[in-house]
Order: C-alpha cells, then structure tokens, then sequence
C-alpha cells in the first residue's frame, strides 16, 4: 500500500522488542507520525529509544505489534523500503583511513541515484573537510558525515539517532536549521535525543519514553502544559502572605514561602498573574523579582521520568494528545 499526502508514514501498533535472555526493552508502545513531520523520541537512558529505533529501520524483527513505514513493514518488505529511508546510527562506523570525499564515494555505490556527494557534504558543512582522513575529524564532524550519508539518497522518511550528539552549539543550531529545511521540503523526520531544546524547537511532536513504554505524546506545547506554570516574587514590606487574594480564587494549586519569597504554582497563568498585578496595583506595591513564567519541557520531562511508571486514575500509564 502506497501512502498519500495525509497518511501516517510511520505506523507503530503495540510495539514490542525482547533481547535475548528474556529482557522486554520496549514493551508495547503506539504512535504515528504524518508526511512532513519532525516526530522527536525523548527518553531516559535505556528507556527503549534506539531498540525502537532499529525496529523501524528494519534492523530487527519485533517480539510483538506492528511497525509501518511508507506503508510496509520494514524488516520482511526491506527491499520496498530501504531505498527510501536514510539511517544515521547512534554510532557510525567508516574506515578511518579513507577521506571524507572517499566515504561519501563509497557509499554513494551503494545508494541508487545518489545525490552527488559534494552536494551533501555541502549540506553538513564539511565541504572543506573533503580530503582530511575520517580518523582526523572531530566527533562533531563524523556526526556530520553520517548525516551526509543518510542524505545520500534523498530519502522520503529520515531516522536520526542522536544526530547532534557530540556537537558544539553552532553545529547543533546549522543541524536543526538543516533539519528544519528537510522537513519543509516534505522529508519526515523521526530523531531520538537527549537535548530536551533540540525537541521543543524542532519537533512537530514528540513521545517521551520511560521503561519501555511510552509516557506521553503530543506538541512540545501539549507535552509542556502537563506541568503547572510559576510564579516567583518578594513579598513588599510590611506585608504579609495572609494580605494576599485568596490563592485559590487565583486558580494558585500550590505555593511555598522562602523568608520574603513566594513562589505559586498554576494551572491558569494569565488569571493567577493577573489577579496578583491587579492586587499589586491596588495596593499600590511593587512585586519585587517577580518571575512569571511556563514549564519548561525539561520540567515536564522530569516529573514525566520521575512518575511514568504510576498508574494515572484511570489506570493507564500513558497520555496521549490529539492534534
Ligand atoms: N543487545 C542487547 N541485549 C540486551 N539488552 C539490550 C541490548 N541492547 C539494548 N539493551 C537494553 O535495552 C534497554 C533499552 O536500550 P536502548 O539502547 O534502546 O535505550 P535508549 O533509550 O536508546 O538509551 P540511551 O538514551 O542510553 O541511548 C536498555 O536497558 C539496554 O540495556
């Protein structure tokens, strides 16, 4: 089945992965990802992500479920797929002793209709590394070359494990510029990372992983609203917390005073700060050091590793966001 333009190009149904010896890496987990899409795989370490990974690369068969790419399954129609997937590993291997230009060569042999390998190598900014041998690049810049590689093809479906791993912050900002320009020009985009910055500016939607399973699904911002908003100030002289509006009819869920510092947490940021300015205005008081701001997606992710495997009130374990 071929897919069109608003079809699923990746389809993961109750995906299971066992190694040998019985151990159960990734234990069930569904998601899909569109045309177009950047879909960013967050997680603990060795919480599934690179065995999920593999499994939709077609490096290994699953224990359990099903896995979709471009409409076929990856590991028994490889020959329908491959071709129109590019892999960069978590960890590539080249000769050390050929060039950069050398590698991209040899690989292009086994790519059909490969771009040509300045053209990508160009795209990685390493078009002035191309006669320095592999063993004398940087572990920034053999990251690169195996982006290059992966781009050899010109694939519809891109598998990015840790891409920028080992980059320095200018790499990692051209990476996700780059990243970004592949996904505007119709490439779906499926990458793993540590960098929880790197997830929230580039990805379309994510799924944080813990133990196997997948914790939650949806837009940064979806992910992030998991988690309630702060607001920090000093209490003005003279007053005290009791002085304040109820915090509850500010839509406050909590709050801890440190000395003169209150810090409330809340659901409802725009009434929480407003009820407080306006109390502030009225009294006629500056809120010194006042700090309003979102959850971070780095918060949410660790309230997510730190609670994934309670079960919610509804007895799942896992929340998903429709978009
Ligand atoms: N070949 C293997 N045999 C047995 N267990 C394995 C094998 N490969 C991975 N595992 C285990 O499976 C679990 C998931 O590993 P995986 O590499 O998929 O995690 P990850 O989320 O990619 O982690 P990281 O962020 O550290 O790269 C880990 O507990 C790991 O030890």
């Amino acid at each position: 089945m071929e897919t069109t333009e608003r079809e699923h190009v990746i389809e993961v149904t109750d995906l299971r992965r066992v190694y040998g010896g019985g151990f159960e890496a990734v234990r069930g987990i569904d998601f899909s990802v569109r045309r177009g899409e950047i879909f960013a795989l967050l997680g603990t370490n060795g919480a599934g992500k690179t065995s999920t990974v593999e499994l939709l690369e077609g490096l290994a068969a699953p224990a359990g479920g099903r896995v979709r790419v471009l409409g076929h399954d990856p590991y028994t129609e490889r020959g329908a797929v491959r071709h129109r997937t590019g892999v960069m590993l978590q960890e590539g291997g080249f000769p050390s002793e050929l060039t950069v230009a050398e590698t991209a060569r040899m690989w292009a042999g086994c790519v059909s209709d490969a771009r040509p390998t300045r053209e990508v190598l160009t795209m990685v900014g390493l078009e002035s590394k191309t006669d320095v041998r592999v063993k004398q690049l940087s572990g920034g810049q053999r990251r690169r070359l195996d982006l290059a590689l992966a781009l050899l093809g010109d694939p519809e479906v891109l598998f990015l494990d840790e891409p920028t791993t080992g980059l320095d912050a200018e790499g990692r900002h051209d990476t996700w510029e780059l990243v970004s320009a592949l996904r505007d020009a119709g490439t779906t985009v499926l990458l793993t990372t540590h960098y929880l910055e790197e997830a929230e500016s580039l990805a379309d939607r994510l799924a944080i992983m813990h133990d196997g399973r997948i914790a939650v699904t949806g837009t940064p911002a979806q992910v992030t609203a998991t988690e309630p908003s702060r607001i920090t100030f000093d209490l003005p002289d003279g007053y005290f917390l009791g002085d304040l509006p109820p915090l509850g009819e500010l839509g406050v869920s909590d709050h801890t005073v440190d000395g003169r510092t209150v810090r409330l947490r809340t659901r409802e940021l725009q009434r929480s700060a407003t009820g407080l300015l306006l109390w502030a205005r009225d009294a006629g008081v500056e809120l010194r050091r006042l700090d309003v701001r979102s959850a971070s997606l780095e918060e949410a992710f660790l309230t997510i590793a730190r609670d994934a495997s309670a079960p919610r009130a509804d007895g799942t374990t896992t929340q998903e966001y429709a978009v």
